[in-house]
């Protein structure tokens, strides 16, 4: 089976990077965009069997606890759309996109493979926002809205360009710290990555 781990940051896979030296590996760089652009690059002139995205990630407190390794089950793009006098509407809400237009399935992005009931972790409901922000009035309305557990920088559009590309995808995140703490002393930056990677490991050894 041909897979392709994709991380925005060499940082956050160097321990799988530093030991598994066969596996074939994309840093895409922080971002929708460049998550985008990287991996669509990519698959242009390469196939894989399966795409694992893995990474840090914030989280809405309440279901998981910091350290805690997730496998993502659905994102969505949550701060793309129109703020109109402080009111906030996605391109669903606004009328420009169908929610139900491929590869959206009402305004979501599910993860519809089978490989997902194969990983032993518990799955998580995520967002994916182009700004990361500590107004906790929008955090909760965004928590709300989508009744995420996480939030990351890329999960949304990873699983854009593979729904697209219909190339089976894990979307793997470990809670670095809480949505909207932007005191990085507070962070669990260290532990996040070292359960990441194990996990990680594990899943492509298992594969
Ligand atoms: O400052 C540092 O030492 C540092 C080291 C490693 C990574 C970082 C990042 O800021 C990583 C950003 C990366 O992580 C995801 N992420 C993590 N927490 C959140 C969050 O609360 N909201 C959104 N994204 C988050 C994100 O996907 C970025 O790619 C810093």
């Amino acid at each position: 089976m041909k897979v392709l781990i994709v991380a925005a940051t060499e940082f956050e896979i160097k321990p799988l990077i530093q030991t598994q030296k066969n596996v074939e590996i994309l840093i895409t760089g922080i971002g929708i965009t460049a998550t985008i652009y990287h991996l669509t690059k990519k698959l242009l002139t390469n196939h894989y069997d399966l795409i694992i995205q893995a990474g840090i990630a914030g989280m809405f407190p309440g279901k998981f606890n910091p350290g805690a390794v997730l496998v993502v089950k659905e994102d969505s793009f949550a701060d793309v759309g129109i703020e109109e006098k402080g009111a906030f509407q996605t391109l669903f809400e606004y009328g420009f996109l169908d929610k139900n237009e491929f590869p959206f399935s009402d305004g979501k992005l599910p993860n519809p493979s089978g490989v997902l009931e194969k990983i032993p972790l518990s799955a998580a409901t995520a967002i994916t926002v182009n700004m990361v922000s500590d107004n906790i009035a929008r955090n909760e309305k965004s928590r709300e809205k989508y009744h995420s557990d996480i939030e990351s920088m890329e999960g949304a559009a990873f699983h854009y360009v593979c729904l697209q590309q219909k190339i089976d995808f894990l979307q793997i995140r470990s809670i670095s710290n809480v949505v909207g703490e932007r005191d990085k002393s507070r962070w669990t930056i260290d532990s996040a990555i070292r359960n990441l990677n194990n996990e990680l490991i594990k899943i492509i050894g298992d594969i």
